[in-house]
């Protein structure tokens, strides 16, 4: 049989939490990562993370606990990533020890800030890693769902088949499917895509448009993702999969999605900046949509949705103008 892989988990916010709980479901001891002295004394003594996804409780023997970064990089075969994309460039700050002959997998959705990269590509080029030791961890599945043991599917997407195998079976139990793709760089984007679709989707809401433009908005914020996705890179891929269609849709639609509930915010009227003060956990979709936006200036994808978000988030543009002239623009 083959050795179990050591697998570690870098984050201490509710995804990180949720992935945790998934891997204890199938292996003797998982690797976490959290800055946080505190929460990894309370898990030690109190079974939970106390800020994320508490009613999850663990069994801290099988968990191996650090906030030193690179014990825990040291310890792993396989790093998994769940800091956002904004904390991702200072939090990787401290490390030293190197991720050869690991694989390093993205359950990141989002934009590192500081180099424009989508996660995979940030490590491959600025870790020298090669792109067949990077992978992606996606899907439509909130965190919160996952601590209630609520049937979700995930997809994880390596260019090596027999690891994509290997690493979803880790995952897989009775409330979770894995389903494996080879397209690391397109579930990414998709998984960028969608957080500023859902923050559309939200300040709809939020301005009182009903249930039939929504569906309208989602209708077109897909056929948006697939234009942009092919100009980033083509290749042959089934845009109404899980991991791009049904991401995109329990972003929009969820109670539980933050970027949703950061746009319908900023429907109702708040700034961005009270709308992000307002907030507990991280609005994915405020960083990338600038991110994404430049990015599209290469490529030249037709983005109404991705232009008008941004147009509110970063040209302080009336929500409810810009929002007329966008329903002019779908069909
Ligand atoms: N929550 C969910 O259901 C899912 C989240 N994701 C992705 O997982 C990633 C992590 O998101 P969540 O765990 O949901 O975030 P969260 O909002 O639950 O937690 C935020 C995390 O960021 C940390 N943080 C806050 N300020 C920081 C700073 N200045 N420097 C470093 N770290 C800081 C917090 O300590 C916490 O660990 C995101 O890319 C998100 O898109 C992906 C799938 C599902
Ligand atoms: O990625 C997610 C669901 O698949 C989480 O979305 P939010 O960050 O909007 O909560």
């Amino acid at each position: 049989m083959e050795k179990e892989l050591k697998i570690a988990v870098l984050g201490g916010g509710s995804w990180a939490t949720a992935i945790v709980k998934m891997l204890c479901e199938n292996m003797e001891e998982v690797g976490w990562y959290m800055r946080s002295v505190y929460a990894i004394e309370h898990i030690k003594r109190n079974d939970h993370n106390p800020s994320y996804l508490s009613s999850v409780e663990f069994d801290p023997s099988k968990l191996k606990l650090s906030s030193n970064i690179n014990e825990i990089v040291e310890y792993a075969d396989v790093c998994i990533f769940a800091i956002p994309s904004a904390f991702l460039h200072s939090e990787l700050e401290p490390l030293t020890i190197s991720f050869e002959g690991k694989m390093v997998v993205s359950a990141i959705k989002g934009i590192v800030p500081e180099t424009g990269l989508i996660v995979g590509e940030h490590f491959s080029q600025n870790y020298n890693i090669d792109l067949d030791d990077i992978g992606v961890i996606t899907g439509p599945c909130h965190a919160e769902e996952v601590a209630l043991e609520r049937l979700s599917y995930l997809t994880v997407a390596c260019a090596n088949q027999e690891m994509a195998d290997r690493l979803a079976s880790y995952f897989e139990s009775d409330y979770i499917n894995c389903k494996t793709s080879d397209d690391i760089i397109g579930t990414e984007y998709a998984a960028v895509l969608k957080n500023i679709y859902a923050i559309a989707a939200g300040i709809a809401h939020g301005l009182g448009y009903g249930d039939n433009f929504q569906s309208v908005l989602m209708s077109n914020a897909i056929r948006e993702m697939k234009r942009y996705i092919k100009k980033v890179h083509k290749m042959k891929r089934n845009i109404n999969d899980s991991a791009y269609l049904g991401d995109l849709l329990v972003t929009g639609y969820s109670v539980f999605s933050r970027n949703r509930l950061f746009g319908n915010m900023l429907g109702k009227g708040y700034t961005v900046r009270s709308a992000q003060l307002e907030m507990s956990m991280v609005a994915e979709g405020y960083y990338a949509t600038k991110s994404a936006y430049k990015i599209n200036q290469e490529h030249g994808a037709k983005t109404p949705i991705l232009n008008a978000v941004y147009d509110i988030l970063y040209e302080n543009k009336n929500p409810k103008k810009t929002f007329k002239k966008l329903a002019e623009k779908l069909d």
